[in-house]
């Protein structure tokens, strides 16, 4: 795939201007956004996703710096080129009464269309592709202000997608859905960038969805500002660990998944493999006892993923066989 420098940033400064006041949110971006890619930005509640997002469409100025998209100044192109060039999502909701999802998905053509918005056949068929490309047939004739938070999420994707861009921005478009629609958004979002080499650049919080499926992740942190890789570098480099490190959440190398940090009163030996191994030692972890293969201790659990017997051996006694982590618990008096 021709994978191209879609949007350059150079030394960027992001923030607010008032009448006596500057507030910087964020200084000297320099980073890129390619075509064919899903890029995820990652960050606590109120660092500046928004605020990049916002100033990236143009919504908001920027307090410095450069933002290229394509090639030229943002600020060159007139307002009615960018919606042929950006289409933007955001979560915020809106307040429109009495028009259809499908209708609202129409208002993604009005780049293309006349001053009455009519759409002719062309623009309609785009609209149907955007709808099943969704999956929202059945939500296509709901008036919108009926729908659910997560139902107009999805409508408001389509409309994103009705507009046809080459570049596409969401700000946290995940967030009002259910886990399986949430998976399903984003491998969506990943799917379009590939087969339409669409750049696509969304904010989230979902951070084990964007480390699974993002191209590339962009983590923005108070101490060392704004790191950029593919999820598997940011994992070498370290990055993702001191990231969430500070925040009481630690990366365990030995499932690939994010932690809470507990703190440990006891520790013991687990023997095994696969599910069951991972699962009972998950149970352990979540009860204070720090359990793995290299840890030395008389006691000791060993499990078998085929039978899925999970065998006590407790000061020398004979071993206690149990079949589910609940009774592992009760006999482990957790
Ligand atoms: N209109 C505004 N004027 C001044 N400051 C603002 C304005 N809007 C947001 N901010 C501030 O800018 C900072 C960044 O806010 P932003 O909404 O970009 O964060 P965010 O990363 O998107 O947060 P969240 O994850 O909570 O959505 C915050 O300190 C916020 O209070």
């Amino acid at each position: 795939m021709n994978k191209q420098k879609t949007i350059e940033l150079k030394k960027l400064s992001i923030g607010y201007l008032t009448k006596n006041n500057r507030k910087t949110v964020a200084s000297d971006i320099n980073a890129d956004i390619f075509s064919g890619e899903l890029t995820c930005l990652l960050g606590a509640n109120g660092i500046g996703k928004s605020t990049l997002l916002r100033t990236l469409s143009a919504f908001q100025p920027k307090l410095d710096g450069k933002i290229n998209i394509q090639g030229k100044e943002i600020e060159t192109y007139s307002e009615k080129q960018l919606s042929t060039l950006i289409g933007v999502v955001l979560t915020e909701k809106c307040d429109i009464k009495n028009m259809s999802a499908r209708e609202l998905i129409g208002l993604g053509r009005s780049p293309y269309t006349g001053f009455w918005g009519t759409l002719n056949n062309t623009d309609k068929a785009i609209v149907d592709n955007a709808i099943s490309m969704v999956k929202i047939e059945d939500l296509a004739s709901r008036m919108v202000h009926t729908l659910s938070d997560g139902e107009r999420q999805k409508v408001m994707i389509a409309k994103a997608l009705a507009q046809e861009t080459p570049i596409i921005f969401l700000d946290e478009p995940t967030a009002f859905l259910d886990f399986p629609s949430k998976v399903e958004i984003m491998q969506l979002l990943h799917r379009l960038s590939r087969q339409t080499n669409k750049t696509i650049f969304l904010s989230t919080h979902d951070l084990e969805l964007a480390l699974q499926i993002a191209d590339k992740i962009w983590l923005i942190d108070k101490q060392s500002g704004i790191n950029i890789g593919t999820p598997e570098d940011l994992s070498l480099n370290g990055h993702l660990t001191s990231f969430f490190a500070r925040k009481g959440i630690i990366f365990d190398e030995e499932t690939g998944l994010f932690r809470i940090e507990n703190t440990y009163t006891k520790q013991i030996k687990l023997i095994g493999h696969g599910q069951m191994y991972s699962m009972v030692r998950k149970a352990l972890l979540r009860n204070g006892i720090l359990a793995t293969r290299n840890i030395e201790s008389t006691d000791y659990i060993e499990v078998s993923n085929d039978t899925k017997e999970i065998r006590i051996f407790q000061s020398a006694q004979k071993a206690t066989s149990v079949y589910s982590i609940a009774t592992l618990l009760d006999t482990l008096k957790l």
